[in-house]
């Protein structure tokens, strides 16, 4: 097994792997309901769009929704998998985007701590499943708690969604915080939901890191350094698609968030798919 699945601590980027890997991408924030699922399912229809190969796993085991945004209803989840009532590969199902899915159960109490149990069957299942893909997203809880950080903690990369909220923000740099110091993360990359204006997102990035320079340094000595990925604007589509329980990228292709999530997956694509030159 990769060394690095089998620590705490993340993996350096790119993942140390004797198998063609999947660029391993945890989608986080520090506060709930900020867009998280939203930009997980259709970055990932994004994606596949552009040829890769998507698997996105709901991480939020106790509370997963996946399920409701895309409209599947599973007959199998991670759950299933994690108590041996099912085989891995049954849990995997294919999404209306073109990617696959694995969905996680929700209401489970079970699953608000982390167990060895809980911890090396969540190991078995990236590490089994990576190799097939070109990128796996991992759609994490809000937050801070020992399941989300350790489902973080399996992704070479963290996606952080914050919107403009003063608590959102909060919240974000805490996580950032927490990343920086209990996995060594040296970058986390940052999204900026529902902004109102253009550049606003970037603007808000920067102030984040004026922050995080002051208060926070990695191992290193060096402040943690977060890179803005994109700002997906406001867009009553969203809300529609969401209560649709369909994909934004399908519905609505040209509206102003399906755009901004285009770009983004291109961003993606560019920043961590493509391999240096
Ligand atoms: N760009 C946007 N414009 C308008 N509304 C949005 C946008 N992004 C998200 N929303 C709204 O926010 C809601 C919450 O989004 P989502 O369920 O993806 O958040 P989450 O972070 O995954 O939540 P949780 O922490 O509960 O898992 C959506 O149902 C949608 O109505």
């Amino acid at each position: 097994m990769n060394d690095a699945l089998t620590t705490f601590a993340p993996p350096r980027s790119p993942m140390p792997t004797d198998t063609p890997a999947a660029h391993i991408i945890a989608i986080t924030s520090g506060k709930g309901g900020v867009g998280k699922t939203f930009v997980s399912a259709n970055l990932a229809a994004a994606l596949t769009r552009r040829g890769h190969r998507v698997l996105v796993l709901d991480a939020d085991l106790g509370l997963a929704n996946l399920d409701v945004v895309l409209n599947l209803h599973p007959k199998i989840t991670l759950h299933d998998v994690f108590t041996g009532k099912a085989q891995l590969d049954d849990a995997v199902i294919p999404a209306p985007g073109g990617f696959s899915v694995i969905l996680a159960g929700s209401g489970m109490i079970e699953y608000s701590r982390l167990t060895p149990e809980v911890r090396s069957e969540f190991l078995n299942v990236i590490h089994t499943l990576a190799p097939r893909y070109d990128v796996v997203i991992l759609d994490t809880g809000a937050g801070i708690s020992d399941v989300v950080l350790f489902s973080i903690s399996m992704a070479p990369e963290v996606l952080i969604v914050a919107t403009p909220e003063p608590t959102s923000l909060t919240d974000a740099y805490a996580a950032i915080k927490v990343l920086s110091s209990q996995q060594k993360r040296q970058h986390v990359r940052m999204v900026v939901n529902q902004t109102a204006r253009a550049g606003d997102g970037r603007a808000i990035t920067s102030q984040l890191q004026q922050v995080l320079d002051r208060f926070v340094t990695t191992e290193s000595g060096k402040p943690v350094r977060l890179i803005h990925m994109g700002d997906i604007p406001a867009d009553p589509s969203v809300r529609d698609a969401v209560m649709r329980r369909q994909l934004l990228l399908q519905q609505m292709p040209g509206c102003p968030a399906a755009l901004a999530i285009a770009q983004l997956a291109g961003k993606v694509e560019s920043t961590l798919l493509t391999p240096a030159a």
